[in-house]
């Protein structure tokens, strides 16, 4: 944090922001929307008869694996460009200065449709669909479990339980996502100077030789620290829209 705020100054730190805030609302309405539709079609309740008739756990991990795999593909343009622009560190543009690479991210994604070709824009998307289709079954498991433990029969949970479980969710699947977070933003990486790795397990065995087997839990705190506010305000969002509209 010190280096980024020295190098970068506090603009450092929202280097890449504005695609994953665009993307988000497309992200999570695919995600959300495969989801409550998939468990619609496996258990034929809807979201408020669910509360009376719970669901299988077997049938809300399916619904969330198939949720995550779909919400892949759309988060991988997105989510390439936050990590070539958060990878790269040089000072803001400064007089006399030599000019970032990438200048904003619709520079960065016409950059890579230019050098990489239109497939380059989703690169690395294999390891982002690994990371997410198991994942997000952990995360509805996790949300639905918690939810059901800490509600009485045949009521809708608190806020304060749709928060905590929430934020439960997104740390268990952020500790279990980690490892093949690591490799996916490598492989967004690779390309840019040549290509490194010839697959997602080429880019795990070199990372593993080179670095040892701690290289899967770069970023666990961050991500965990970050999970537990950002998911704790998507399920309450998700929790009162079904509610008033659903
Ligand atoms: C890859 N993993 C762990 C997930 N996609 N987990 C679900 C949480 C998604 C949420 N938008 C977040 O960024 O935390």
């Amino acid at each position: 944090m010190v280096r980024i705020y020295r190098h970068e100054s506090l603009l450092g730190f929202f280097k890449g922001m504005s695609f994953p805030v665009a993307s988000i609302a497309v992200v999570n309405s695919v995600l959300f929307g495969v989801y409550s539709n998939a468990l619609l079609l496996l258990t034929a309740t809807s979201h408020q008869e669910r509360r009376a008739q719970p669901p299988s756990y077997m049938h809300i991990f399916l619904a969330g694996c198939t949720g995550g795999f779909l919400q892949a593909y759309f988060l991988a343009p997105f989510d390439l460009i936050k990590v070539r622009l958060q990878n790269q560190t040089e000072p803001r543009a400064q007089p006399g200065s030599p000019r970032p690479r990438y200048q904003g991210p619709m520079h960065c994604a016409a950059s890579i449709f230019q050098e990489e070709g239109p497939r380059g824009l989703f690169r690395g998307a294999w390891a982002l669909t690994l990371r997410d289709t198991p994942t997000l079954g952990i995360y509805f498991i996790t949300y639905e479990g918690l939810c059901h433990q800490y509600t009485p029969e045949g009521q809708n949970p608190s806020s304060a339980t749709v928060l905590v479980a929430g934020g439960f969710a997104g740390i268990a699947s952020w500790v279990t996502a980690t490892p093949l977070d690591v490799i996916k933003s490598r492989m967004q990486m690779d390309g840019l100077r040549g290509k490194v790795y010839r697959g997602v397990l080429d880019c795990m065995v070199s990372s593993v030789r080179q670095e040892g087997v701690g290289v899967f839990l770069r970023g666990l705190t961050i991500n965990s620290a970050r999970a537990f506010p950002v998911n704790a305000v998507t399920f309450l969002s998700y929790e009162y829209l079904l509610r008033w509209w659903g």
